[in-house]
C-alpha cells in the first residue's frame, strides 16, 4: 500500500513570522507520520528556518523551485545543491505557474528532477492539461507526454522514489475541482505510463497527487480513489486548521 503524501505549497505567501506561527501551531496537532507524509513547501527565503523549525516533528520541508546547475552566475536562482545544504527535503518541479510565467519546459523539468536525486531530494513533479487540450480530449496524450519527458535517464529506484502531482491547469486556485472520477482516471493513465517505462513494480509503487482547488470537503473523495495518493494543496494549505484537516484525510485514507 502506498503512503498517501500531502503537501501544501504556499506558493508567494506569508511572511517570515506567519510562516513560524504557522509550524509552532502545526507541531502541536497529533499527525502520525507512519499513516501520512507531511511537507510544507515555502517560500526560499524560509527555508532555512523552516527546517530548524520543524526539526524532530512530522513535518518535511520543500522548495517550490530550484535550479539544474550545482552553482553558477545565475542571479536569483536557488540550487539544488543549497537546498540540500539547509536540510530541505522535497522540491516541486515544473509547477505549471512555473511553465507559465518562467518558461520551464519539459526538458528543464527533466534536467531539473535529475538534479534533485543528484542532491537527495525528492522532486515532486507537476503535471496538467490546460482547459483547452482537456476540451479537445488531449488531457492523457499531454499528461503522459510530460511525465516520460520528465523521467527520462532516471533509474527504476528513481523513478519509484518521485512524486507526481497531477494539477489540471483550469482547476487551480479556481475553486473547480476535477470530479474525484476523472481526476482518478488521469492518475490511473499516468501509472500506465510509467508501467510501460519502467515496469509493474515501479508504477505500483509511484505515488501520484492531486491537485487544484483541494480542500477539507473534497479530500476524502479524492483519496479514495484508487490511483490517487496525496494531494498538491495551495490555499488549503495555508490555514493551520485546513492543513490539519488534509493531513488527517490523508492519515485516516
Ligand atoms: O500547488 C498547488 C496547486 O497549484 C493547487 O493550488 P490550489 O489548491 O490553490 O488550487
Amino acid at each position: 500500500m502506498r503512503k498517501p503524501i500531502i503537501a501544501g505549497n504556499w506558493k508567494m505567501y506569508k511572511t517570515l513570522s506567519e510562516a513560524k506561527d504557522f509550524v509552532e501551531q502545526l507541531k502541536d496537532k497529533q499527525v502520525d507520520s507512519s499513516k501520512v507524509d507531511a511537507v510544507i513547501c515555502a517560500p526560499a527565503i524560509f527555508l532555512d528556518q523552516l527546517v530548524q523549525a520543524t526539526n524532530d516533528s512530522f513535518v518535511a520541508v520543500g522548495a517550490q523551485t530550484m535550479h539544474e546547475e550545482k552553482e553558477g552566475a545565475f542571479t536569483g536562482e536557488v540550487s539544488g545543491h543549497q537546498l540540500q545544504d539547509l536540510g530541505v527535503s522535497y522540491v516541486v518541479i515544473g509547477h505549471s505557474e512555473r511553465r507559465q510565467y518562467f518558461n520551464e519546459t519539459d526538458e528543464s523539468v527533466q534536467q531539473k528532477v535529475k538534479a534533485a536525486f543528484e542532491n537527495n531530494l525528492t522532486p515532486i513533479i507537476c503535471v496538467g492539461e490546460t482547459l483547452e487540450q482537456r476540451e479537445q480530449n488531449e488531457t492523457v496524450n499531454i499528461v503522459s507526454a510530460q511525465v516520460m519527458a520528465a523521467l527520462e535517464g532516471l533509474s527504476e529506484e528513481n523513478v519509484e522514489a518521485s512524486v507526481i502531482a497531477y494539477e489540471p491547469i483550469w482547476a487551480i486556485g479556481t475553486g473547480k475541482t476535477a470530479t474525484a472520477d476523472d481526476a482518478n482516471e488521469v492518475c490511473q493513465a499516468i501509472r500506465e505510463t510509467i508501467l510501460d517505462g519502467f515496469g509493474e513494480e515501479v508504477a505500483n509503487s509511484v505515488r501520484i497527487q492531486y491537485g487544484g482547488s483541494v480542500k477539507p470537503e473534497n479530500i476524502e473523495e479524492l483519496l479514495s480513489k484508487e490511483h490517487i495518493d496525496g494531494a498538491l494543496v495551495g490555499g488549503a494549505s495555508l490555514q493551520v486548521d485546513s492543513f490539519v484537516k488534509l493531513l488527517e484525510a490523508g492519515q485516516n485514507a
